[in-house]
């Protein structure tokens, strides 16, 4: 069943249209980054044997895509690319971009889509695996239409992970891990992020009856009984 996605939130008050000023930094400064190595137009990934089957994980900070990202990949044997640790790898890793990559996470803003998807597109051109869960991507009507360009394929399934913004800010609170964006001040432009570029998104793989909507509340478990359905056409490897 369809449920409303979460608005009248007490943190969001900022227009779209601040917001979209606001999220990216100036291309200048990922200009190298971006054309140190260009990434072909188009490239796709056809130089595997298998056709990739991709699903797009997507839902708001804390809302559990990662905790059920693990057991669609105990399940189901797909390779799991969190777009975010491939951010944060890229931090740990001190790469030349990597503190310009840090200042846009601790401001909850998206890192320009060409950076992201190149990161993507590495890892799944290294798996010996074809089928994908891209967790935490696209973010933005600009990142789903860049990934599409630059990769050249669409998303099979799209799950959405539907939860409301209390829930997602106490679980991120109280997520102990370290994360420089776990923080109230950071959460609260996470969420304002979220709000004003998820929703077209989501709508877009509606429209093309892609998406699979998943109330996020209540135990893992449950959340993954709605979860299965999704991946009824795929083999089962492990019963978990
Ligand atoms: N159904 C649930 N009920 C309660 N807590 C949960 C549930 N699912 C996950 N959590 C906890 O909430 C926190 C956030 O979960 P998780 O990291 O999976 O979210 P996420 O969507 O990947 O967040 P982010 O976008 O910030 O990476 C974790 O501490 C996790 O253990
Ligand atoms: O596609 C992406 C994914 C992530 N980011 C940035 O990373 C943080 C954390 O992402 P999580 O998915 O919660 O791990 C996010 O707030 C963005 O700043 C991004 O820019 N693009
Ligand atoms: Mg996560």
């Amino acid at each position: 069943m369809w449920r409303r996605v979460a608005s009248f939130s007490p943190f969001i008050s900022s227009t779209k249209s601040s917001i979209l000023s606001q999220l990216v930094p100036t291309m200048k400064i990922w200009e190298s980054f971006t054309t140190e190595a260009p990434i072909p137009v188009n490239h796709g990934i056809s130089s595997k044997d298998s056709t990739p089957f991709i699903t797009f994980v997507l839902g708001g900070p804390g809302s559990g895509k990662g905790t059920q990202c693990a057991k669609i990949v105990d399940t189901y044997g797909f390779k799991h690319l969190s777009a975010g640790d491939l951010l944060r790898r890229e931090i740990a890793r001190n790469s030349e971009y990597g503190s310009t990559i840090l200042d846009t996470i601790k401001e909850g803003r998206i890192v320009p889509s060409e950076v992201t998807v190149r990161l993507i597109r590495r890892e799944m051109e290294l798996s010996d695996n074809h089928k994908f869960l891209i967790d935490g991507f696209p973010r933005s009507e600009e990142n789903r239409i860049s990934f599409e360009r630059i990769i050249g394929a669409e998303p099979n399934i799209v799950l959405f992970f539907d939860c409301p913004e209390e829930e997602m800010v106490k679980r991120v609170l109280n997520r102990n891990q370290g994360r420089v964006d776990d923080n109230i001040d950071t959460i609260k432009k996470r969420l304002k992020v979220f709000e004003a570029l998820n929703l077209p998104v989501v709508n877009h793989y509606a429209k093309k009856g892609k998406l699979h909507k998943i109330w996020a509340v209540g135990a893992e478990d449950e959340i993954f009984e709605q979860v299965r359905p999704a991946f009824a056409g795929c083999e089962v490897i492990s019963e978990s």
